[in-house]
């Protein structure tokens, strides 16, 4: 389905303009733009405040250079950056991605998303992205210590608990989020919750690690819930192999569905009984150790498919939780071909514009990352108000706070998703989420 109309076409001329060659944060911003802008139009207020055209311009971007020394003694030098997209909400609030493809159009799609799903959390968080294209993935522990050490040397400056807030991203956990805590606590000589995704030793919340996985399964059961359906004996494909995809894994599991596959770049696990528990701890102990999963011990039941990707096997629900546009439109008609009839995001913009309209022609109901991966964010932004505090929850009442919000964001989402047979859960996430940034943004006056 094309959604392009003349009002669109005015708006992303003047926003590729401005971008040229920027095609994620292009993507995103048309993405959004095909639903909010008649919205804007519709209201005076936010029309003359011009909401969508400022929330396409951050408020600043920072860039700097990384200097840091390896196991050999040698020089490095890296690029990082920091997308300080809008605090009109909160304070700047978004994760560090540490991956050789980063790049300034990367960062700014992410930070611009991060926006509207941080004010689907209801809760006071502003949005930014930042990191580096910086590779782990052939470094020692050493040189990602080093490396996290002089990249908050130049972040420091310009982050802090009322001011920006980081978390992790992809290559960046609780390993790393506790070396930059570490280093920004030298740096400034005080103890601030200035990041989020912390250890529990030093101010970080229970439940962080998990929380998008988990999230995202808990959005799936209120999408389930809506079509008198459950994930209870449910065929589950997942893709990915990481923080989100693992814990979605684990949360499938609880609820009695059946996941089928987890993926990485060079191909796919198969498990057509379904993964357990402890083959899913072996997968994120792989990971973790930076080995790959293609030779799983054989009582799992698992089959590596080397170069697959993980939608050509019988499926029920497809979570795509890995990286942006990991689906394209081969991949959405695989994934129209293996039965599934619901699709929730878990990585941040997994579809391309041509998935998207695949699945839409093919009435697979799909909830966008804004909205169903925001059980990360919501629980940082339960640890901000633990640190201000200095009270801290335990880990039942995490899970029901994050149980609540992800079921308020549903509520949020279909209240604006119009119409239709099914919920389009697309134009629910981005205009409410534009509705709120526009009302806080057309209070402020020209600034
Ligand atoms: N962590 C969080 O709290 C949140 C994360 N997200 C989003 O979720 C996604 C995953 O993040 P996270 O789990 O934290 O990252 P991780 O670094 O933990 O894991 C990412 C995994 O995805 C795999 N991967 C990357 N590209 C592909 C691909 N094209 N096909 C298959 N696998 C691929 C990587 O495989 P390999 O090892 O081969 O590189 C890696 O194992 C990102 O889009 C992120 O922005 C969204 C909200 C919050
Ligand atoms: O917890 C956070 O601040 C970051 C989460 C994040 O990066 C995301 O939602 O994509």
């Amino acid at each position: 389905m094309d959604r392009r109309d003349a009002l669109v076409e005015t708006f992303m001329e003047a926003v590729t303009a401005r971008n040229d060659g920027q095609d994620e944060f292009l993507q995103a911003v048309e993405e959004v733009a095909e639903d909010v802008l008649t919205v804007e139009k519709a209201n005076s207020g936010f029309a003359e405040a011009r909401v969508l055209e400022r929330l396409t311009e951050p408020d600043r971007m920072i860039q700097f250079r990384v200097v840091w020394e390896d196991d050999e003694g040698r020089t490095r030098i890296n690029r990082g950056w920091r997308v300080q997209m809008s605090n009109a909400i909160g304070p700047y609030k978004g994760g560090l991605r540490f991956h050789p493809s980063v790049t300034p159009s990367v960062l700014k799609f992410l930070a611009f998303e991060q926006c509207f799903k941080n004010a689907l959390t209801g809760l006071p968080l502003g949005g930014a992205k930042g990191g580096s294209d910086f590779d782990p993935s052939d470094c020692s522990e050493a040189e990602i210590m080093r490396f996290s050490q002089a990249f908050m040397a130049e972040l420091a400056p310009h982050i802090g608990p009322d001011l920006d807030v980081p978390a992790g991203d992809i290559n960046v956990g609780q390993r790393e989020i506790g070396w930059l805590f570490g280093a920004y606590k030298r740096q400034k000589g005080v103890f601030h919750g200035a990041l989020t995704g912390k250890g529990p030793a030093f101010g970080g919340s229970v439940m962080r690690t998990e929380a998008t996985g988990y999230g995202l399964v808990y959005f799936v059961d209120c999408m389930m819930a809506a079509q008198d359906r459950a994930l209870e004996g449910a065929r589950v494909a997942i893709s990915g192999k990481g923080n989100v995809s693992t814990h979605a894994a684990d949360k499938v599991i609880d609820r009695g569905g059946i996941v089928v596959t987890l993926s990485d770049t060079s191909g796919t696990l198969h498990a057509p009984d379904g993964f357990s528990r402890d083959a899913v701890a072996w997968v994120r102990e792989r990971k973790a150790a930076g080995e790959d999963i293609a030779e799983p011990p054989r009582d799992y039941g698992l089959t590596w498919h080397d170069g697959a990707l993980p939608w050509g096997f019988e499926a029920d629900v497809a979570l795509p939780c890995a990286t942006q546009n990991e689906m394209d439109e081969d991949a959405a008609k695989m994934v129209v071909d293996s039965g599934v009839t619901l699709l929730a995001e878990g990585a941040n913009m997994p579809l391309t514009a041509k998935a998207i309209a695949v699945l839409d022609k093919a009435g697979i109901v799909q909830a966008p990352g804004k909205a169903a991966n925001a059980g990360g964010v919501a629980v940082s932004g339960l640890e901000m108000s633990q640190n201000a505090h200095g009270r801290f929850l335990d880990a039942d009442q995490v899970d029901k706070a994050l149980h609540g919000i992800m079921a308020d964001i549903h509520a949020t989402v279909t209240s604006e998703a119009g119409t239709g047979e099914t919920p389009d859960y697309r134009r629910g996430a981005n205009v409410a989420g534009y509705r709120h940034l526009a009302r806080a943004i057309s209070s402020f006056g020209i600034v």
